[in-house]
């Protein structure tokens, strides 16, 4: 069986390109931010994300990470504003994280890591599917938000309540009426650059909006996200962690602040 992409020495990052050229492509994700070389954009817009619990379908363990899945056959929870033109539906929301606190984020700030990182996945209306909006160069915008580690998080905790559920690779099971809002910092100021899935097939397709300001997360919940398992039920159990790429050459890229 040939061993798919993963986060091991044999099939991790520096392997990707072996399957996905583009992973050498001119606009790779993620980036480490250098907020000095940001330039302050007047023109962008403040963010508008518009989301409606009803649309919070399930909650996966895909093998890389888990993902919270949303229906979106209408404009209910949607992406508007910001850097984007047009209308961008929420699909999924996921996560990325270390095997301790000091890593685990795919951007970076300055070469600082933060434990982990938030990705809310939307996909331009103009085009007719998520899959369809995934090839094209403005197909999708995902929002990315550090986790810091701070208090404990009420909000994510309740992602995480579900987690003994979805344990190993493959496992899902309803997850309904949560609003992802209530995982967005206080401030929506963001830098925004143009980039790609950070796992593949890392398609060049991604408006990247990243928020300047954090969310806060304990170390015993940092715990509970290293509790997954990369691994499905009768196989050797894997920890999930470390399931983040690092941050890929900007090649000339402009990353354009909201904020001063
Ligand atoms: C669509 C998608 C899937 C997985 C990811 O890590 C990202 S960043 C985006
Ligand atoms: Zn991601």
């Amino acid at each position: 069986m040939s061993h798919g992409w993963g986060y091991a020495e044999n099939n991790g990052p520096d392997k990707w390109s072996d399957n996905f050229p583009i992973a050498n492509g001119p606009r790779q994700s993620p980036i480490d931010i250098v907020p000095g070389d940001a330039s302050f954009d007047g023109g962008l817009k403040p963010l508008k994300l518009k989301y409606d619990p009803s649309t919070c379908l399930e909650i996966l363990n895909n093998g890389h990470s888990f993902q919270v899945t949303f229906v979106d056959d209408t404009d209910s929870s949607t992406l508007t504003d910001g850097p984007i033109s047009g209308i961008y539906r929420l699909k999924q929301f996921h996560f990325h994280w270390g095997a301790s606190d000091d890593k685990g984020s795919e951007h970076t700030v300055a070469g600082t890591k933060y434990p982990a990182e938030l990705h809310l996945v939307h996909w331009n209306t103009k085009y007719a599917s998520f899959g369809e909006a995934a090839s094209q160069p403005d197909g999708l915008a995902v929002v990315g938000v550090f986790l810091k580690i701070g208090a404990e998080n009420a909000n994510l905790q309740k992602v995480l309540d579900v987690f003994d559920v979805i344990r190993a690779k493959g496992k899902q099971t309803s997850f309904a009426n949560f609003d992802p809002a209530t995982l967005l910092p206080g401030s929506l100021d963001y830098w925004t650059y143009d980039g790609s899935l950070t796992t593949p097939p890392l398609l060049e397709s991604v408006t990247w909006i990243v928020c300047k300001e954090p969310i806060s997360v304990s170390s015993g919940q940092m715990a509970k996200f290293r509790s997954l398992l990369f691994s499905a039920e009768g196989e050797p159990e894997c920890c999930m962690v470390d399931n983040y790429r690092p941050p890929q050459p900007l090649k000339g890229r402009a990353v354009r602040a909201s904020f001063k």
